[in-house]
């Protein structure tokens, strides 16, 4: 503490303050979280673990992470100041003036470069929304406030617990499925949504009419003159079954829209997500190709064609089966319906005008997709009532299972508990299936990140 002096208050969050303080060393100004530490280890833990996460997040689009200590039953995190305030209060000061379509694609394609980073680093989110979004002085933004995100392991990756913001979060989470990195996605195409409309998608006049449109994915559509790949993408991001929505990967390489996005991502990393050969991989390839006759095989699924050397392909194809085989089983969505509180239901008005019959939710061959032709139960509404609908747009730990769906930053115990049981694994066979991206649904634990090993040591450590 002794480093900084503090200059104001910005604001105050759930966990404690944020304030303005300025180096005594470089005279930079930065943002310092103040986080009273629980008593109980393991809620300390879960505390530390923002700080933990941040300082490993490097990348031009998430807010840098500088320094953290403890003093006085507090944790602080120091972190990079962000001049342009939050992308929520941006958005606000728009009043009715649409941002422009150039604004639109580098902002969201700096998010999807954030996200993309944290995701590559086995972590999610959790908590994406206009409000942890930061604008720079210079206009770029950067994801923060890391106080809701968590490490995905085997163990750890499915909670009966989550944290989120009731206007965000996807359908998977009221539906109580685990809540992976197609999560994310959804919350990140709320802020997309947003971006393009000023206005959320899912806006409700009560908790029921709210979790109706949100696991029903349905929105008003996007202003006219918003080009094609912006429409496709978020009605792509809207997707009811995660395995249906983009990864960030495919958003920022082969979906249609990736082309508008990569010059607004910086150069080294554009090359990259665009799957462009750097020259000296060029060369390399284009001599062994030189030297070998080409065999072109399609795969079973008809998914993928391999082209590949003579020598080579036995080798890759080979590995790239193995590969699979070693992954183990996926964990699979259970088919139809969980039996959580949100799906207690019974028919109600709301849909028994038969609206859904015109929303195309029809069943794909072998597949059977959940529908949304129920209302949630009145034990999760009258819970939900007890909380006003504005409060939404805040960040709760939602669970759902047991009395109370929303603990909110006031609830006792308030905080997240990420580490629920894990889930059973079984044999996933729609993974094969075209048209979704299943693929890059879920994190796999085939590259176990030695950091996580680190993260849980430090955890212990306290
Ligand atoms: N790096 C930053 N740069 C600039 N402003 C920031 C930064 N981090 C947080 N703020 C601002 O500080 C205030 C407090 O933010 P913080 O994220 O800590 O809590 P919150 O988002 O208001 O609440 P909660 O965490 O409960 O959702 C907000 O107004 C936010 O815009």
């Amino acid at each position: 503490m002794d480093g900084y002096s503090v200059h104001k208050v910005i604001g105050e969050g759930s966990f404690g303050r944020a304030l303005l303080v300025q180096s005594r060393i470089n005279r930079e100004n930065y943002v310092m979280k103040e986080i009273l530490l629980p008593k109980t280890q393991s809620k300390m833990a879960n505390t530390r673990r923002e700080a933990v996460l941040l300082s490993r997040m490097k990348h031009p689009s998430i807010v840098a992470f500088r320094d953290s200590f403890e003093g006085d039953g507090h944790l602080y995190i120091v972190m990079e100041f962000c001049g342009g305030g939050d992308l929520l209060q941006r958005i606000q000061r728009q009043r009715n003036t649409l941002f422009s379509q150039e604004t639109i694609l580098k902002w969201f394609a700096q998010m999807c470069s954030g996200t993309m980073h944290i995701h590559d680093k086995r972590v999610l989110h959790r908590d994406l929304k206009s409000k942890n979004i930061f604008l720079t002085d210079d206009g770029t933004v950067k994801l923060g406030d890391f106080g809701s995100a968590c490490v995905l392991n085997s163990a750890k990756a499915y909670a009966h617990t989550y944290v989120g913001t009731p206007y965000y979060v996807s359908p998977e989470i009221w539906d109580s499925k685990p809540y992976n990195n197609k999560s994310d996605v959804w919350s990140l195409g709320c802020v997309l949504y947003e971006l393009c409309t000023l206005r959320h998608p899912f806006q409700a006049p009560s908790w029921k009419s709210l979790i109706m449109k949100v696991c029903r994915g349905s929105y008003p559509p996007l202003p006219q003159h918003l080009p094609y790949e912006l429409h496709y993408l978020v009605k792509q991001m809207f997707k009811t079954n995660p395995k249906d929505r983009p990864s960030l990967h495919t958003i920022l390489t082969s979906h249609r829209v990736a082309g508008l996005l990569h010059r607004h991502l910086p150069n080294k990393e554009s090359e990259r997500r665009t799957g462009r050969w750097r020259r000296e991989e060029g060369e390399k390839v284009a001599s062994l190709l030189g030297q070998k006759t080409l065999i072109t095989s399609s795969t079973l699924e008809g998914l993928e064609i391999c082209v590949a050397p003579t020598e080579a392909p036995a080798e890759a194809t080979a590995e790239s089966s193995t590969n699979r085989e070693h992954r183990g089983p996926r964990r699979q969505w259970a088919p139809g319906p969980s039996d959580t509180a949100l799906q207690v239901l019974a028919n109600t008005d709301l849909l028994s005008s038969g609206s859904l019959a015109t929303t195309g939710q029809t069943h794909s061959e072998n597949r059977e997709r959940r529908r949304w032709d129920r209302s949630p139960p009145e034990k999760l509404l009258r819970l939900l009532e007890k909380a006003q609908l504005s409060t939404a747009f805040r960040t709760y730990s939602i669970h759902t299972e047991g009395e109370d769906p929303l603990v909110g930053p006031l609830s006792r115990g308030g905080r997240d508990d990420t580490d629920g049981p894990t889930a059973g694994q079984t044999e996933d066979e729609e993974r094969l299936q075209p048209r979704s991206d299943d693929e890059d649904t879920d994190f796999e634990e085939d590259c176990p990140c030695d950091w996580m090993e680190e993260l849980e040591q430090m955890s212990m450590d306290h």
